[in-house]
């Protein structure tokens, strides 16, 4: 699908995270500008500690700055109600953890589909989309097994396909590779980079794994909570 890249999707604008902590203030982003182009894969890198995570739950709306803007689609992220940020995480914004996060007991094709009943995705578009997720992640032949009948590989890349299945505009992803092998971490970036070319999905990942930078679109580098090259 070939598509103008928008770099208003999602921006950054002099955002500072703070936390109390053993009584004293830590500042763990000072100052982040960046922007997340639409339809484009960026990565997060940087040392363990540097704020890629905290970065991260910001852009997905799960955290607040504690000075600055994040602007998703040009509106402040702050300026949603409660109500409505529920509403752009289930709908708008997918998300990928280290863990899997699959729920053990429902097959690979349950899980998947699960996603789209809390998406509220009409019910006939339901088998189309995950047999689509599940063949985009080629998990096709595993559709009926459990997370436990599968390999940790096998597993994020359900936790993908789940991710993704209801169209959001933006897959958030934090250190989806850290469990696998350098094989499988490569194979889930080369499925990253079908979605983001198939279906003009947004992904924004951290990464302190330097093989995999030069997949991506763009390269953001994080030091002591600022960014310091693109
Ligand atoms: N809720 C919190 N309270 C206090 N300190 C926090 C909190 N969340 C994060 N931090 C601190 O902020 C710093 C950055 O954490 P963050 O998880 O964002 O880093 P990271 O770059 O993702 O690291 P890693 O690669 O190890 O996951 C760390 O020193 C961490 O201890």
């Amino acid at each position: 699908m070939a598509q103008v890249k928008d770099e208003s999707f999602l921006e950054v604008r002099n955002v500072h995270r703070s936390f109390w902590s053993g009584g004293g203030r830590v500042d763990v982003l000072r100052g982040i500008d960046m922007s997340v182009p639409s339809g484009a894969l960026t990565m997060l890198r940087g040392r363990s500690g540097s704020g890629k995570t905290t970065l991260l739950n910001l852009l997905g709306g799960l955290d607040r700055p504690s000075a600055g803007e994040v602007l998703f689609k040009n509106r402040a992220l702050h300026q949603w109600s409660d109500r409505q940020l529920t509403v752009i995480r289930r709908q708008e914004i997918g998300y990928i953890f280290q863990s899997y996060a699959l729920l053990p007991l429902l097959t690979a094709w349950e899980n998947v589909e699960l996603s789209l009943r809390m998406a509220g995705t009409s019910r006939t578009q339901w088998k189309e989309r995950v047999a689509r997720c599940l063949e985009l992640v080629g998990l096709t032949k595993r559709m009926h097994h459990r997370p436990s009948e599968l390999s940790g590989g096998e597993q994020q890349r359900v936790a993908i396909a789940k991710a993704m299945a209801h169209r959001p505009h933006l897959l958030l992803a934090d250190e989806p590779t850290a469990e696998l092998d350098s094989q499988m971490a490569a194979h889930i970036i080369a499925i990253f980079r079908d979605i983001v070319e198939a279906e003009g999905i947004a992904i924004c990942m951290t990464t302190h794994d330097s093989t995999l930078w030069g997949a991506a679109d763009v390269v953001y580098q994080m030091v002591d909570g600022r960014i310091v090259t693109q």
